[in-house]
């Protein structure tokens, strides 16, 4: 990470920052949506299967309600931090507005290595964590969802303690990515992935019409991650026909094939293995470094796991044509301003992988009304909706260079797909801020 993002809250803030002067956003909105609205740290207590007694940390914060409810989800990592929540919650909130959902942002997490965890431990840790937040989620207020590390059994877990709390009231719409037996959608396990891909196709017939068809043959991809995202874009891409995925990579390893990973089989040797192993993968693939990945002459990059892997160290040797960001904050904004500069489109995570929000939302919606949609359904309106807040995007960015805001200077640069993001909604309807009250 660079000396100066080392709080990726500051980092993320610089892009409201830029959204106000382009638009000239009113500085008492821009105050509100540069604080959280409310963050909670609190203590999760586990019985670890030694019989030692663990104290975990945990957070839950909720950056914006002025949408709506707060939305996002939960992480498990050793990383985990007030500062790393708070990031998140604030990409959540945006990301929402993007998507023109009637959701806030939130984000919440543990500080734990859950894969040096057993199952029952794992168990605990969820529940003592769900108990924790318990007082602050609800259907109406704020509606937590997987993010790193966890998943539906993990989403199931925590609702069953939240309706201990309610009398022991079913509340489905407490939580979205739970399993479709608990009352979880159709569709939203690959939704984030999903989503990414209908994107590309959006972005392959409007904007980047080099991604149907490159001089060169299929379109190559370079996947950094491979867990519920990363595996799911890949896969997409792979089944699609017109693109050749040749690197996709985990936390500690990864594999390369020119002529094209069979992703399928990377799928099931991950599965099967817990790594990304070329000699059972086979077919011509060979080790990759995951960060050597970042920098493959690619067309198209995208990064799946984590915050701040590309950064002013190895912007410079980034050599995608496109880059397209599946996990949350993958490019620091220093780096981004780089890319900007060196014309690699970027497009950003608060809508390229609102796909898993989007089907988050159709859940909440199906939990409170139980009218179950099928999965054909929910496919068809994410593909819809991703197209339509994707041409919003293409007409902002328009809009903010052939105008920008009365007082630009010239001094932000190229204004880049992200620019148009934060600009989307914050000017058209401020998050809701009424201006009244204070
Ligand atoms: N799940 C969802 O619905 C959504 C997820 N996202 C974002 O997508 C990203 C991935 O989340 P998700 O797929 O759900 O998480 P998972 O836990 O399913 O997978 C995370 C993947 O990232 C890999 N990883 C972790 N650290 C590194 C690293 N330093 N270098 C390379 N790879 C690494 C993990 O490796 P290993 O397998 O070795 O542990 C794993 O393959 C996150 O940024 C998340 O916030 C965004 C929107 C929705
Ligand atoms: O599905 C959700 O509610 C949020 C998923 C999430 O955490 C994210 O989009 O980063």
């Amino acid at each position: 990470m660079d000396a100066e993002t080392d709080s990726k809250l500051k980092d993320a803030l610089k892009n409201l920052d830029r959204a106000g002067k382009i638009a000239g956003i009113d500085p008492e909105v821009l105050a509100l949506l540069s604080n959280p609205k409310e963050a909670l740290t609190t203590s999760v207590p586990v019985r670890l299967d030694t019989g030692k007694l663990q104290i975990f940390r945990g957070y839950r914060v909720r950056w914006s309600d002025a949408r709506g409810p707060t939305k996002g989800g939960i992480r498990f990592h050793p990383s985990v931090c007030m500062d790393e929540v708070s990031a998140l919650a604030f990409w959540m909130t945006f990301k929402c507005a993007v998507a023109n959902l009637p959701f806030g942002g939130a984000k919440g997490g543990v500080a734990c290595d859950p894969r040096a965890l057993s199952p029952t431990e794992l168990e605990r840790l969820s529940r003592s964590y769900g108990r924790s937040i318990s007082l602050v989620i609800g259907p109406d207020r704020d509606i937590p969802a997987p993010d790193v590390y966890t998943n539906a059994r993990v989403m199931g877990w925590i609702m069953e303690e939240y309706e201990l709390t309610q009398g022991g009231t079913r509340q489905p719409a407490v939580i979205t990515g739970k399993a479709v037996a608990q009352g979880g959608s159709l569709g939203r396990d690959d939704a984030t992935g999903r989503g990414a891909y209908y994107l590309i196709k959006e972005m392959a017939s409007r904007t980047h019409r080099e991604l149907l068809a490159p001089a060169d043959g299929l379109v190559t991809v370079a996947v950094h991650g491979f867990g519920n995202a990363g595996q799911h874009i890949a896969r997409f891409l792979h089944l699609d026909g017109k693109f050749r995925v040749v690197a996709v990579c985990d936390s500690r390893s990864g594999v390369y094939c020119a002529a094209g990973l069979d992703i399928d089989r990377c799928i099931e040797v991950k599965s099967d293995q817990g790594i990304l192993d070329a000699a059972r993968i086979g077919g011509g693939a060979t080790s990759i470094e995951p960060a050597a990945l970042l920098l493959l002459d690619v067309h198209l990059l995208i990064p799946a796991a984590i915050e701040n892997v590309i950064d002013l160290q190895n912007v410079g040797q980034v050599r995608a044509r496109l880059v397209v960001e599946v996990a949350n904050g993958p490019v620091t904004m220093d780096a981004d301003r780089e890319l900007a500069k060196r014309s690699i489109d970027v497009i950003p995570d608060i809508l390229a992988n609102a796909g898993g929000v989007i089907v988050s939302y159709f859940e909440w919606v199906q939990s409170r009304t139980g009218n179950w949609w099928s999965a054909e359904q929910v496919h068809e309106r994410l593909q819809a909706k991703i197209a339509s807040e994707f041409r919003t995007l293409v007409q902002v960015l328009k809009t903010i260079r052939e105008r920008g805001h009365a007082g630009l200077d010239g001094s932000l640069g190229t204004l880049t797909f992200r620019d148009a993001a934060y600009c989307a909604r914050a000017t058209t309807d401020r998050c809701g801020y009424s201006g009244n009250g204070w």
